[in-house]
């Protein structure tokens, strides 16, 4: 009896998906005329929406070699997903009005931030500026919190004993060390020892909050995709029932409230004259925020969405971060024996291996802090970032829109309302057209004169049509600079201080869901401490 109820259930649960997912495509918007890749009947284009979850590589390469410099579109389970190739178009997205092509409404569909992180992040983005300018301008100040931080978690998090072989899953070790370094600047230390005036005792808050912060970005995650297999009506109750924001917003003002409450005092009673104002993310986003957005509650949720974009956010949704990026840097730097020993040398000693031989041990390590730090700004950390980003993409795909209204583009692509408008950009970082032998990873690419150094577009943190990991411009990431620094001072930091390596030498392969691609999530590494 019990197997009758349980194949009834599936039946039923099946019907209902479908009867869903039909009603959904049958409402899909006409796009005749862009030109299509895989079939696009029905129910065909059904098998083409599968199988762009396990081939959307060769799928979007597909598209841009036979329609380089146009737009080509690929069935969604529920939508058209419409690609942009080629300079001309890429620039155009960008300069489209954001009441026609919005990435607001995009990342509202994917997030689902009424019920996830709270409407007024996405709707109210006063955050945004700030992490672009106030954190930008404030990097040389928190330089040392930075370096401090990154060694301080990597000590913590390894827990190598002596000069042995220690086994680390690299992942979860990243987010640890990123979520430290990113709170670091965002909220400083445990607790704000300068205004804690009623308790002087010092309790850390720190294991709670990064747990709470790094926890979050999943959580929201789940209930998003969730969300979206239910039709709108639904979406209340199953928010209602798997949602742990008021929970973990509650956890976060139990942090955050005495702070901001100490913080308030001493700025009502100091006000522009407080000496000591803390030089961090919260106490920006306490001078620039209005109304009820003032209170712990709002401050809170904006925190923890910063956190959100700052340390992961979701492969499912081709949304990348320096989590990722960095796990992947680690991969590829300890996979190649060469990548490895010229990158080393760099930062140890200069420029040649010759100088690693003739150096003696003690000037080594006399050399090691101040190199640590110069090697942290130099092109050439900066160039290895910005070929990781280009050759091993995080994701295949850039600039995630949604037409709100219909728009045309100059060659005449007709982008209804309601269809997602995205960029093919790994094609575009694989292009050989833009990039001189663009299917070789080539760490110094961008700090070599000979080749794209001499461009303005150079730097990891800039963006061009032929350069797409953190967007184009106006809505590119704001955080892209914070992060340039941090993963080039732990890059810096890994290689200075340890020896690194797979137990089997071998990196394990990539993991790809749709246009998302990151390095292997349960990948193991060896650490020891550099003998020097
Ligand atoms: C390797 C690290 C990172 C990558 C690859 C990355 C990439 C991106 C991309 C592709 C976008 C969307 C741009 C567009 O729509 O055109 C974005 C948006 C965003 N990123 Fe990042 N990001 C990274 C790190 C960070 C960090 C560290 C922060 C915070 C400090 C951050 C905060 C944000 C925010 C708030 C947005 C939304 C901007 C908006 O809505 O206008 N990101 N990021």
């Amino acid at each position: 009896m019990l197997e009758v109820i349980s194949a009834f259930s599936y039946a039923f649960v099946t019907a209902l998906v479908l009867s869903i997912a039909i009603s959904k495509f049958m409402r899909r918007p006409n796009v005749d005329s862009i030109p299509s890749v895989g079939p696009g009947g029905l129910l065909t284009s059904y098998w083409a929406a599968v199988k762009f979850i396990f081939y959307a590589r060769e799928m979007l390469q597909e598209g841009y070699t036979k329609h380089k410099g146009m737009a080509f579109k690929i069935p969604g389970l529920f939508c058209w997903n419409i690609f942009l190739s080629g300079p001309k178009l890429v620039e155009e997205l960008r300069r489209a009005p954001e009441d026609h092509i919005s990435a607001r409404e995009r990342i509202s569909d994917i997030l689902k931030p009424r019920y996830t992180i709270g409407h007024t992040i996405i709707h109210n983005p006063y955050h945004i500026p700030i992490i672009l300018t106030q954190l930008t301008r404030n990097l040389p100040a928190q330089f040392p919190d930075i370096l401090d931080e990154i060694q301080a978690s990597f000590d913590d998090h390894l827990q190598l004993n002596g000069y042995e072989w220690t086994s680390v899953p690299a992942f979860e070790t990243i987010v640890q060390v990123v979520c430290r370094t990113s709170n670091r600047v965002f909220v400083g230390l445990p607790l704000c020892n300068c205004i804690n005036l009623s308790s002087p005792k010092l309790i850390s808050i720190r294991p709670d909050w990064n747990d709470l912060t790094s926890g979050f970005a999943l959580s929201v995650v789940k209930v998003a995709i969730t969300i979206d297999f239910f039709p709108n009506f639904m979406a209340p109750l199953v928010n209602r029932l798997l949602s742990n924001l008021p929970k973990s917003v509650q956890r976060g003002m139990k942090h955050l409230r005495p702070i901001i409450e100490e913080r308030q005092k001493c700025l009502d009673e100091y006000g522009s004259g407080w000496e000591d104002k803390p030089n961090d993310m919260l106490s920006w986003l306490m001078d620039e925020a209005q109304g009820e957005e003032r209170s712990a509650e709002s401050l809170t949720k904006r925190m923890l969405s910063i956190n959100l974009g700052a340390i992961h956010v979701c492969r499912r949704y081709h949304l990348s971060s320096s989590v990722i990026l960095f796990t992947d840097l680690l991969l590829l730097l300890f996979t190649g024996d060469d990548i490895y020993w010229f990158y080393t040398c760099i930062v140890l000693f200069g420029c040649s291996s010759s100088v690693h031989q003739s150096t003696t041990r003690r000037s080594r390590s006399h050399c090691r802090g101040r190199r640590l730090v110069k090697s942290c700004i130099s092109e050439d950390a900066d160039s290895f970032l910005k070929e990781t980003l280009r050759f091993d993409g995080l994701t295949f795909i850039s600039m995630l829109r949604k037409a709100v209204k219909d728009f045309t583009f100059s060659d005449g692509t007709f982008v209804p309302a309601g269809c997602t408008v995205s960029v093919a950009s790994m094609p575009i970082h694989r292009d050989s057209d833009i990039y001189k032998n663009a299917d070789i990873f080539d760490p110094f690419r961008f700090s070599n004169e000979e080749q794209e150094g001499e461009q303005a577009w150079h730097q990891m943190a800039s963006t061009h049509p032929g350069y797409l990991p953190f967007g184009h411009r106006r809505s590119a990431c704001p955080g892209r600079f914070f992060t340039a620094i941090e993963l080039k001072t732990m890059l810096a930091h890994v290689v200075v201080t340890y020896d690194v390596k797979f137990r089997d030498g071998q990196r394990p392969a990539n993991v790809t869901f749709g246009p998302a691609n990151s390095p292997d999530m349960k990948a193991k590494i060896l650490f020891r401490k550099r003998v020097v």
